[in-house]
């Protein structure tokens, strides 16, 4: 779609979002408006910050409201069974999931085209997505983790799955050809898993025109300077601080201002705490710098799985290089002598320190096995940094010739362009497609995580 396009798509969606009572004003203000927007927010674009989003149009207070959706507006279940027709053949299926079900009713929506009541927000949305059900075999491998290849091949079985038991129902709807594809199925269930949001009625949950163009930032401890701003306001808000929610009492999902905002700053929504891993299997991202980013060890230590036994979802690295509550635990336990795991066990589980020698144990058993893990894979955090800013100058020039100059890591590259259908030799003289571009972007992506990921262990 051409920058005209887009912009000419976006101001008759904002015309829309204003009809149906979308506002980003004040709940006293009663200026009505022909444009949703334009009082808190507008639309922005941030390219190294989730691209298409919100900044503020004015210096924001943590805690003001800066944007109302009516229930009315919200692409959900209920909205669009109000349909006979849809209504009627998801019912003769009644083991499909909710989201399957949301998934269904987004593709019978854009089926209808013009038609659809929710047609200026849906020529919007995004039509390529990189989450993690998206990524091919090639770009899948570039994680090097098993354990994020077998999430990303989890996702993949997954969509094809859940597309397999809707394909009846997308057939009897009588959906266009087009609509019926795994590909389309991909792209709906991508758009539901990266932009829904909490509703209490549904746990689906909704699509929610306008409310999702926020981009995320990590929920991280609250700074000093918002705590005090927090408490010199009056307490009328406090327990909506956050960023948002349906309220029944305006019958609206409302959201607020999590933090204090400049005038052009982008708004940011913490959609919940996630690790890089899941940011990438939802949303298609990953951050750099996340808070709640978690490096899983697999340990292999002799100690009594018993209940008390910490899980192993639980036994990682954090951010800051220190290991979880959990693991510290485990290791803990693990670096007492056999014979009186049992008399401290209880003390090891409630966090407790045991002994200088027991920690000495510990801190060698973690850089030992961090060493270890790095070793195994086959890049090393330098390799990856370089790999990423030559990723970043193709995909910032539209060019391959950038892919000649991996001497370092040759075979990863060789593997990139063929699983594009080229030959290294070959890549000087053709111009990239956007096929190419959207596998490099993802590739980038895996190279991104498993970056974050080494530098964590490092
Ligand atoms: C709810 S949408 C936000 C609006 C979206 N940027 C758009 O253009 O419609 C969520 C998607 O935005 C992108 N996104 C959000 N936050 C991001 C961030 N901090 N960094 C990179 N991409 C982000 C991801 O593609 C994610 O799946």
């Amino acid at each position: 779609m051409s920058k005209e396009a887009e912009e000419m798509k976006m101001q008759a969606l904002l015309h829309w979002a204003a009809d149906v009572g979308i506002s980003d004003a004040p709940l006293l203000d009663s200026d009505s408006s022909s444009c949703s927007l334009g009082r808190s927010l507008a639309v922005s674009y941030f390219p190294h910050a989730g691209g298409r989003g919100l900044a503020a149009v004015s210096n924001l207070r943590i805690g003001d409201l800066v944007l109302r959706v009516p229930r009315a507006a919200l692409l959900t279940r209920e909205s669009v069974l109000q349909d006979e027709k849809i209504a009627f053949c998801i019912k003769k299926h009644p083991h499909l999931s909710s989201s399957q079900i949301l998934t269904i009713c987004l593709l019978a929506e854009v089926d209808k085209g013009k038609g659809s009541w929710w047609y200026p927000y849906l020529v919007l949305l995004p039509m390529n997505y990189n989450t993690l059900a998206n990524f091919n075999e090639f770009e899948i491998r570039a994680l090097q983790v098993d354990d994020a290849i077998w999430v990303s091949e989890k996702a993949i079985l997954k969509a094809r799955s859940d597309w397999k038991e809707c394909l009846i129902v997308l057939q009897e709807m009588k959906l266009k050809p087009k609509l019926l594809s795994l590909r389309s199925w991909i792209w709906a269930s991508a758009t539901v898993s990266s932009r829904t949001l909490h509703i209490p009625w549904d746990d689906a949950g909704c699509l929610c025109p306008v409310g999702d163009l926020f981009n995320y930032a990590a929920p991280d401890e609250p700074c000093v300077e918002d705590e005090q701003q927090h408490t010199e306001q009056p307490d009328l808000h406090a327990h909506r601080l956050t960023d948002g929610g349906y309220e029944e009492d305006s019958a609206s999902y409302c959201f607020y201002a999590n933090k204090n905002y400049h005038k052009g700053e982008q708004v940011l929504l913490g959609y919940g705490t996630y690790s890089n891993l899941d940011l990438l299997e939802h949303y298609g991202f990953v951050l750099l710098s996340n808070p709640n980013d978690k490096a899983f060890l697999p340990l292999h230590m002799n100690i009594n799985t018993s209940k008390s036994c910490p899980m192993k979802d639980a036994l990682y690295i954090q951010p800051d290089g220190k290991p979880s509550f959990a693991l510290l635990c485990a290791l803990r336990l693990w670096a007492t002598p056999f014979n009186n795991r049992r008399a401290v066990g209880h003390l090891a589980y409630a966090g407790s320190f045991l002994s200088n020698e027991n920690e000495l144990l510990v801190m060698r058993k973690l850089a030992k096995h961090c060493s270890k893990v790095l070793e195994e894979l086959p890049t090393t955090v330098g390799n990856d940094a370089s790999l990423l800013v030559i990723i970043d100058k193709m995909l910032e020039s539209g060019s391959h010739l950038g892919c000649l100059q991996f001497a370092f890591c040759r075979d990863e590259v060789v593997g990139f362009m063929q699983a594009n259908g080229l030959k290294m030799e070959s890549s000087a003289n053709s111009l990239p497609t956007a096929k190419f571009m959207r596998s490099l972007e993802r590739w980038r992506l895996s190279v991104n995580w498993r970056f974050s990921l080494i530098r964590t262990s490092s």
